[in-house]
Formats: C-alpha cells, sequence, structure tokens
C-alpha cells in the first residue's frame, strides 16, 4: 500500500471509528474525569488516539514524524515553563497582553512569545485578535494550567516537567552505570539520584524539609494524574463491599480514599492509610480540610513496608483488607517481594485460629498490555527514572504475588488503565 492510499484507509477507518463510538461521551469524560460510558467506549478511545497517530506517521512519513517525535520534548518544555511562571493564573478571565505579562511575571517577554507560539497550535490559549496580536486569553484547555481550576493540572505539569523531565534526561547515565557486584555493594542508582546528586530513596528526598514542596507537588500531582485515568477505578469496583477497616498501604495523601469520599462509592467502608511518617504528615493536613464526614472514615498509622520485621513495619495487623495502589512499580522485583511478604504477614497475624473469612489484598497497578496506551508506555519511562520501577504485565504481577505467597483469585479489569489483582494469603 502507497502511503497515500494507506492514509486514506486510516483517515476512513478513523472515521469508522468515530461513527461506530459516541466520542462525544468520551471528550467530555475526559474533562469531567469520569469514565466513558461503556467499556467499548472506553477501548474506542484509546484506538481512535492511535490511528490518529498512525494516520500522522501515514501523512508525514518516518522522517518529518521521527523528528517532530524528538522535538516533542520541547513542546512538553513549553508547558512546563509557561505553567510554572503562572501565565495562565496571570491572564485569569481576562485578556492580557504580552507587555503586561512580561512585566507581572517579571520575565522577558521573548521568553514568554516563543513559549506560548509553541503552545497556540496546540490548542492552549487564544491569542485574541488573531495571529500576532499578543494578547492572549483563556480557553478550555489553559484553564487547566490555572492553580484555582477544580481540574488544574498545575501540580502534575510542575512535577513531571521538573523531577520527571530531569531524572529521564539521566536515563542513559543511569543504564550505563557499573552493576556494583560483591554482597555489600550498593545497588547502582536510579536516574533521578545522578540528575539532583542525592543517595537516598526519591521518597525520603522529598520528605526532607528542605525539598518538602516537591513532596507536596508530588502529592497533588497524582491526585490530578489519578483523576485522568481514575474514573473506572472509582465505579467500577465494588468498594462498597469491602470488609472495613480496608488498609491502604503508600496510601500517599489517600487520593484514592479522596475520590471515593468524595462521590461516597466507598459507602461505609473505612480507610487506614499507611504510608511513611513524612507522608502521613502531609496526608493529615490534606484530610484536615475535608468534610468532617469523609475525615471520620480516615485513619493513619506512618511506618516503613521495607522495614526487615513485621513489628519495625508498624503495619496494622490482622486487618480483613489490604490495598496495594500505585506502589509496586516502583520497586524492584526483590523489593516487591519483600513488602508483599511483609504485607501478609501483616495479614495473617494473629489469626491463625481465627474463623473469620480470609483477608483479601487488592493490588491496583497498571498492567503492561499490547493495547496499552501511550500514557502507560511514558509513564513506565517515568517510573524508571524516579525509582528504578516498571510496569508489568500481569504475568509479571501475578508470578511475584504468587513469589510472596498468596493465591490469586481475580483480576478485575475496569474502564481505567488500572486493574485490580485479587488475592488470598
Ligand atoms: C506513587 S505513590 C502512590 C500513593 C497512593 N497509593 C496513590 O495511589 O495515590 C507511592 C507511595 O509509597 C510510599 N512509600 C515509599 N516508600 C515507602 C515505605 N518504605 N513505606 C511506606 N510507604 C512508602 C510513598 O511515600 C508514596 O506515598
Amino acid at each position: 500500500m502507497s502511503s497515500g492510499s494507506s492514509s486514506v484507509a486510516l483517515a476512513e477507518e478513523l472515521l469508522r471509528l468515530v461513527r461506530s463510538t459516541h466520542l462525544d461521551d468520551a471528550a467530555a469524560s475526559a474533562v469531567s474525569g469520569s469514565p466513558s460510558s461503556t467499556q467499548a467506549a472506553h477501548d474506542a478511545k484509546n484506538l481512535i488516539a492511535e490511528t490518529c497517530d498512525a494516520l500522522m506517521r501515514s501523512v508525514l512519513g518516518p522522517s518529518e514524524y521521527t523528528v517532530l517525535l524528538a522535538e516533542s520534548c520541547q513542546e512538553s518544555s513549553a508547558l512546563y515553563f509557561i505553567t510554572s511562571l503562572g501565565v495562565a493564573d496571570v491572564i485569569g478571565e481576562a485578556s492580557v497582553g504580552l507587555a503586561e505579562l512580561s512585566t507581572q511575571l517579571n520575565v522577558e517577554p521573548r521568553f514568554l512569545s516563543i513559549a506560548l507560539s509553541c503552545l497556540l497550535p496546540r490548542g492552549y490559549f487564544d491569542e485574541v485578535g488573531g495571529f500576532g496580536s499578543q494578547v492572549y486569553r483563556n480557553n478550555e484547555l489553559s484553564r487547566l494550567l490555572r492553580a484555582d481550576d477544580p481540574q488544574t493540572l498545575k501540580d502534575a505539569i510542575g512535577f513531571v516537567g521538573d523531577e520527571g523531565f530531569k531524572a529521564t534526561s539521566y536515563l542513559l547515565e543511569a543504564a550505563q552505570q557499573q552493576q556494583p557486584s560483591g554482597e555489600n555493594a550498593a545497588p547502582a542508582l536510579p536516574a533521578v539520584n545522578l540528575a539532583y546528586g542525592f543517595k537516598q530513596s526519591v521518597f525520603a528526598w522529598m520528605a526532607d524539609p528542605e525539598h518538602s514542596y516537591r513532596g507536596q507537588r508530588m502529592g497533588k500531582a497524582m491526585q490530578q494524574l489519578h483523576r485522568m485515568a481514575n474514573g473506572g477505578v472509582i465505579t467500577d469496583f465494588p468498594w462498597a463491599t469491602l470488609a472495613s477497616p480496608v488498609v491502604d498501604v503508600g496510601g500517599g495523601i489517600g487520593s484514592l480514599e479522596l475520590a471515593l469520599t468524595k462521590t461516597g462509592t466507598n459507602g461505609n467502608v473505612n480507610f487506614t492509610i499507611f504510608d511513611i511518617p513524612e507522608t502521613i504528615a502531609n496526608a493529615q493536613k490534606t484530610w484536615a480540610a475535608q468534610p468532617t464526614t469523609a475525615q471520620a472514615q480516615i485513619s493513619f498509622v506512618p511506618g516503613n513496608f521495607l522495614a526487615p520485621t513485621l513489628e519495625e513495619t508498624k503495619l496494622p495487623q490482622g486487618q480483613p483488607t489490604y490495598l496495594i495502589r500505585h506502589v509496586l512499580h516502583d520497586w524492584t522485583d526483590d523489593q516487591v517481594v519483600a513488602i508483599l511478604k511483609n504485607v501478609r504477614s501483616a495479614m495473617i497475624a494473629g489469626r491463625e485460629n481465627s474463623s473469620d473469612p480470609a483477608p483479601k489484598l487488592l493490588l491496583c497497578e497498571m498492567l503492561l498490555r499490547p493495547t496499552s496506551s501511550r500514557f502507560v508506555r511514558t509513564t513506565s519511562m517515568q517510573l524508571l527514572a524516579l525509582n528504578d520501577g516498571v510496569t508489568r504485565t500481569e504475568g509479571e504481577m501475578v508470578r511475584l504475588v504468587k513469589a510472596a505467597g498468596f493465591q490469586v483469585v481475580k483480576v478485575h479489569d475496569m474502564r481505567a488503565v488500572d486493574s485490580i489483582i485479587e488475592a488470598t494469603p
């Protein structure tokens, strides 16, 4: 097939896909954070995005497409630059000229106009009066860059553009480190350590008071990134039927619980958020601002899921349900098995003679599949750079779960990038 005819075939396929699904519904859900109306609409959205990309490859040809892909980091940098400066915040509901923006933000107008000209054709901001007027106003995309927008992505863009981007730029060096040998050799460092020059884990580094703004931003970024992918996780899994309390291991600031209690989809189910002490302190600050009914469903336990003994982990013991969401992808296979073994010990502690139903482990993770979206694959790069993490296939995850002594009961698929693996100890 010549490149011309394959473009036509792709365009026809695109039209067929768009007509066969409720794309308007899919687009609306992308804004509100709720899932597509059906699993078919959810799947079609990914397929449509992939077909658009295939059409672009076909129309542009290999060289132009590859140069564009290589240069797309500049668009990403423009988005980070404009968002971090607070351009959309300064514009607010008004129309603001370049000179005024430059004065208010205390930056050279040249930098602003070049970065904005990168973003305008991608749909961010409107240039009032047409090309070259250099008077800007917000539109439905650029409002997401405002801190005060309910759908804000400001922290997510900050985290991805700062720690994320700097860390991935060191992947080559990280991959080429001499692998240490010998029993007591410290492991090679993840890219983020090389980028910023620290030795501890990225979580401990961000928890340090000197960098605590990074930890707080990452917490909010997780919430904002999850909102995009969360919809089906909140609605398609029967949270309200779980036995309480659910111990959320590595629960962060409780972004899952914030979404669940906001929609009420957890019914009367209570949660215990378990995380390192610094993150628990951030979580408590976040929850202090929530409605008291929501606060009443949440408790907090600081600890360390990798501590050498069960007592030292401080994991709550003998509870009916344990959840681990978006945590295992941060760790190597050996560390995952160590975390899961600690959690398993906590689950069965004190239950030797109990006739209660077996406790449940729920692992909520993105799984790598042939159909995995661009988001899943780019997130994998991010995980690798930040903590030597990885997005695993279902087979790889199941192997580790079994290696830690669990039996897999079921894999729940949802209208989401995440799946939930249910297991018993
Ligand atoms: C990617 S975040 C996921 C947070 C949360 N589960 C969510 O889905 O929003 C990983 C979490 O693991 C926590 N964590 C890292 N090391 C830990 C440790 N040794 N013990 C307990 N929690 C840890 C981090 O503080 C962070 O909150």
